[in-house]
């Protein structure tokens, strides 16, 4: 395959399906998502036996438990794709609502529309219910869609893009409004990011090395959705039960998410009354610890192995958690905005100042008061589902659903008015 040639058909074809898609009304859409969701449940066997064939490459290539973990389909995770999708279609429609409207001195009536952003190109990982997710959710904000998930999910994306071209067909949109890459050649991924006359927005779901390929190469503006270096910081005010369940849940619920805490940070004042029970949760667990000295002093367990200066600033994205005392709330602000990534951090405090500062001053997409940080999710903050979490700063910041997904545009109603 020419995959330049092949992204430049993707990219025309994409490009028309976005008008279609940006006049489909809410039913027609709605319509189409049902479809998908039918099509998915029907073809759910189909699924897992598409994913088994990843499964099994991705095993015999040494994919680490956490990886495999987000890879897998079973039925709970297709139902759980289609029940996404038909909750989609519950959601209002964002495009054509109108706001803001007011009269100008000349007479003019003005206010605002939201609009979709036309062809939204994703990279992802390999998680296969992205692809069901994004798709879904740019359909309902009314743009077309090219995706390109991660090569270990390809048979995966390939089983959900047939359903998700039957429904797309079921309510008589065009096929190309999603358009799933039939190749895992990464020069897809460099043609799709330099083609602003065909993509208007790119959103890579991914770490370090896709995002300095798309940060030195995109000429197409770029959404962030970057690794997590997440953190939760126990301060000398906090409830240490609570901070127990907590920092438990953030780091243990599940370890290959993005919103997964990487490091715990914990003020010097109850760092004694509160790492040796912590740790032992955490070993007891199979979670590998590293710590600072003091953390290796006050838990005195040889398990605990000593912290590098790389370990801040490493997302593990796996059992491995790392630990240090800090003198303070300054330190531990310090310590996020250095080494974290600017993804979503948690103090746990009673004190009302301590909280305050930290959600001012921690510069992160999500800051959170005394919960999990695995909360920074678009289903868990009501936007329906999420496209992914945004660690830039600009159109969209954290959990990105539908509103993310569409821009505004003014709108003048007139009767004559002309200008002095
Ligand atoms: N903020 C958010 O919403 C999310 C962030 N993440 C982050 O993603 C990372 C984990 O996922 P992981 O699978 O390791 O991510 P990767 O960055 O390795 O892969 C993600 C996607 O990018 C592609 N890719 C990676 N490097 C390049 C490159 N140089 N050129 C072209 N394409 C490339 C991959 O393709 P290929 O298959 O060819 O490797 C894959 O499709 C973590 O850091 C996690 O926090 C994950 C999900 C959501
Ligand atoms: N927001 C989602 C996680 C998104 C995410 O982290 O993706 P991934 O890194 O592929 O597991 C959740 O809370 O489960």
């Amino acid at each position: 395959m020419d995959i330049k040639e092949y992204m430049q058909a993707v990219g025309q074809a994409a490009r028309r399906a976005s008008r279609a898609t940006a006049r489909a009304d809410s039913r027609q859409k709605n319509a189409a998502l049902m479809a998908m969701a039918d099509a998915i449940e029907r073809d759910a066997d189909k699924l897992v036996a598409a994913n088994r064939r990843d499964l099994e490459q991705a095993v015999a290539e040494g994919l680490a438990p956490a990886m495999l973990d987000r890879l897998t389909l079973n039925p709970q995770t297709v139902a759980g794709m289609a029940e996404g999708l038909r909750q989609m279609a519950a959601l209002p429609d964002p495009v054509g609502e109108m706001d803001d409207f007011s009269y100008r001195p000349s007479g003019i009536q003005l206010g605002k529309m939201r609009v979709p952003l036309g062809v939204i190109g994703i990279i992802y990982e390999a998680r296969p219910n992205v692809t069901a997710d994004a798709a879904g959710l740019c359909l309902k904000a009314g743009n077309a869609a090219i995706l390109r998930g991660g090569s270990e999910a390809f048979h995966s994306n390939q089983a959900i893009a047939a359903c998700v071209a039957e429904g797309l067909a079921a309510a008589g949109l065009p096929a190309d409004a999603v358009q799933v890459l039939a190749t895992t050649d990464r020069a897809a991924v460099g043609a799709l990011i330099t083609m602003p006359e065909y993509v208007d927005v790119i959103v890579p779901r991914g770490g370090k090395g896709l995002i300095a390929r798309v940060s030195a190469e995109a000429r197409v503006p770029v959404i962030k959705h970057l690794d997590g270096n997440c953190h939760t910081f126990v301060d000398a005010h906090a409830d240490l039960t609570m901070a127990l369940k907590v920092c438990d849940n953030a780091k243990t619920q599940r370890y290959g998410t993005c919103n997964t805490m990487e490091t715990l940070l914990v003020h010097e004042a109850v760092a004694a009354g509160f790492l040796p029970a912590m740790c032992a949760v955490y070993l007891e667990k199979g979670v590998e610890l590293r710590g600072c000295p003091t953390t290796r002093e006050l838990v005195g367990d040889a398990r605990v192995r000593v912290a590098t200066e790389e370990d801040w600033d490493t997302e593990y994205a796996a059992p491995i958690l790392a630990i240090r005392v800090v003198d303070g709330l300054d330190e531990a602000i310090d310590h996020i905005n250095t080494h974290g990534s600017h993804h979503t951090d948690a103090i746990i405090t009673g004190d009302y100042a301590n909280a305050r500062r930290f959600l001012r001053e921690v510069d992160s997409s999500s800051v959170m008061v005394n919960a999990s940080s695995r909360f920074a999710d678009g289903f868990e903050y009501g936007l329906g589902a999420e496209i992914g979490i945004s660690t830039d700063k600009i159109h969209a910041r954290g959990p990105v659903g539908l509103e993310g997904l569409t821009s505004q545009k003014w709108v003048v109603l007139g009767d004559g008015q002309v200008r002095g």
